[in-house]
């Protein structure tokens, strides 16, 4: 085995989570198709949350595609999942294969540098159910991504490279808060996939 290649049985956290990094997952071609067909055809919107009773719309943009009848409540608002096209089928579909998971629904980000991140959460939503999987796949500049433990605060960092894919098994969103940190070092975009598996009503 490469002795710089990411080892995805290797769990990032050392307690209450599970967190493996598999590396890039497919060619720099590929990666490149990707990248400049999201950064084209999804429709990128900033998005509204609600902190401490104000609306905030953020820098980061998003889009949320899934399965038909595929809502979401959010912050305060309910969103509707915009219908799969066929290359986010594909990264699905090579999602799915390397996790043996199913997923129905995908969170989009768009970071147009290093000067917008996302910061402490949990992707704890009642939605997602009590065990979610999440399953994150990275286009375009590399991005510090962080993990800090609810509790005792021990943090812990990876390099999220372009092509990446991270895997955040349960209990992590019990236990630890995720972040992308900014940073001045970073001038290009990164696109991120999260990949998620929201229950529908009557699930
Ligand atoms: O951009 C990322 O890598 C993380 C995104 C994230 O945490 C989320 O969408 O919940
Ligand atoms: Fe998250």
């Amino acid at each position: 085995m490469d002795l710089f290649s990411p080892d995805p049985t290797a769990n990032v956290l050392p307690a209450d989570g599970a967190v493996y990094y598999h590396g890039p997952v497919m060619d720099a071609a590929s990666s490149t198709r990707y990248y400049e067909n999201l950064l084209a055809t999804v429709p990128w919107q900033s998005d509204e949350v609600v902190l401490f009773g104000r609306r905030i719309v953020t820098a980061r943009k998003v889009a949320w595609y899934g399965n038909a009848g595929c809502r979401y409540a959010y912050s305060g608002t309910v969103k509707t999942a915009i219908a799969w096209t066929p290359e986010l089928l594909e990264l699905k579909a090579l999602v799915e294969e390397k996790t043996a998971l199913r997923f129905n629904s995908c969170l989009l980000n768009l970071y147009a540098s290093g000067h917008e991140g996302m910061g402490w959460h949990s992707d704890d939503e009642k939605s997602l159910g009590p065990a979610p999987t999440i399953a994150s796949l990275s286009f375009g500049a590399e991005r510090k991504f962080a993990f800090r433990h609810k509790r005792s605060g021990i943090t812990r960092s990876l390099v999220l490279e372009d092509a990446s894919l991270l895997v955040m098994a349960p209990p992590t969103q019990e236990h630890w808060q995720h972040s992308l940190p900014k940073t001045r070092k970073v001038g290009s975009p990164r696109v991120n996939l999260t990949f998620r598996s929201i229950r529908l009503p009557g699930q």
